[in-house]
C-alpha cells in the first residue's frame, strides 16, 4: 500500500536518485519497515494499533508525542491533547501514550474536526478513542487499540508534550517518522531512517523477484524457504 505523505521534517533529506526521504517511506508499507527494523535489531513495529476506521491511505509524517495521564485534581484542566491539536500542523501526526488504558477514550470528534483544520495527517493512540463516525466523517485517519463511549473529560490530561515516550513498549520521540496503515503503525527513529528505508527498499525489490518466482510457478516452499533469505544488509 502506498501512502499520502505528510510528513515535513526531513523533506529536504534525499536519497542517491534525488528522491525525498518522505516520499520514498510513502512507497512503503509497515511490514516493509518492520522486516527492516528488524534485521537491523530496532524497535519501531507496535501490536495491537489498528485503524479504527477503515482507513485507505496510509498514513505518513512525523511524530509529535502526547503523554496521557489520570487527572490527579478537581481543578478545571485543559481538554487531552487540545494543546498538542492546536500547536502541531501539517506534514505532523500526533502519538498519545495512554499506557494501554482500554477504560476511557483520549480522543474524540471534536479533536479530530480541529485536528484537519490544522491540517495534522492522524492521530496514533496506546489507548481508545471515540465519535469515531465523526473522525470517518471527517476523513481523519485514527489509530488505536479501542473504540469507547467513556469521556476523556475528568478522567485524564495530557501531562506532557514532545517528550521521549512509549507506544506499545516501543521509544518514540518528536521528530521520529511514524507509518499507519492496515497491517498497523511502524516508527522510524530519525536518526536511523536512511538506514531503514535504504533497506525496506531492498525488502520491497525481493518480495517483488518472490512473487514473480510464485508466478512462474517455483513451489512457494521454494521460494519462501529460509535459505532464500541470506543477509540483505549487505
Ligand atoms: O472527551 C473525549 O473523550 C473527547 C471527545 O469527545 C471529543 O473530542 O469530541
Ligand atoms: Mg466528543
Amino acid at each position: 500500500m502506498t501512502g499520502a505523505t505528510v510528513g515535513t521534517t526531513g523533506a529536504g533529506r534525499t536519497g542517491p536518485d534525488g528522491v525525498p526521504l518522505r516520499d520514498r517511506i510513502a512507497r512503503l508499507d509497515t511490514c516493509a519497515l518492520s522486516d527492516a527494523l528488524d534485521t537491523l535489531g530496532l524497535a519501531g513495529a507496535t501490536t495491537g494499533i489498528r485503524p479504527l476506521w477503515p482507513v485507505g491511505e496510509a498514513v505518513v509524517g512525523t511524530v509529535r508525542t502526547v503523554r496521557a495521564g489520570p487527572r490527579q485534581h478537581g481543578q478545571p484542566a485543559a481538554h487531552i491533547a487540545a494543546a498538542a491539536v492546536d500547536s502541531a500542523g501539517p506534514g505532523q501526526v500526533l502519538v498519545i501514550a495512554n499506557d494501554g488504558r482500554l477504560d476511557v477514550s483520549c480522543w474524540g470528534g471534536i479533536l479530530a474536526l480541529a485536528a484537519t483544520r490544522r491540517g495534522i495527517g492522524g492521530v496514533v493512540i496506546d489507548g481508545a478513542c471515540r465519535d469515531i463516525a465523526e473522525s470517518e466523517e471527517l476523513d481523519f485517519p485514527v489509530f488505536g487499540r479501542a473504540v469507547v463511549p467513556v469521556s476523556a473529560r475528568g478522567r485524564i490530561v495530557q501531562l506532557g508534550m514532545d517528550e521521549r515516550i512509549e507506544v506499545a513498549g516501543v521509544p518514540v520521540q518528536t521528530g521520529d517518522w511514524v507509518v499507519a496503515d492496515r497491517n498497523g503503525v511502524v516508527f522510524v527513529p530519525a536518526a536511523e531512517a536512511e538506514r531503514v528505508v535504504g533497506l525496506a527498499e531492498r525488502i520491497v525489490r525481493r518480495e517483488e523477484g518472490m512473487a514473480e518466482a510464485v508466478r512462474s510457478g517455483q513451489p512457494v516452499d521454494q521460494v519462501m524457504h529460509d535459505s532464500k533469505f541470506p543477509s540483505v544488509e549487505e
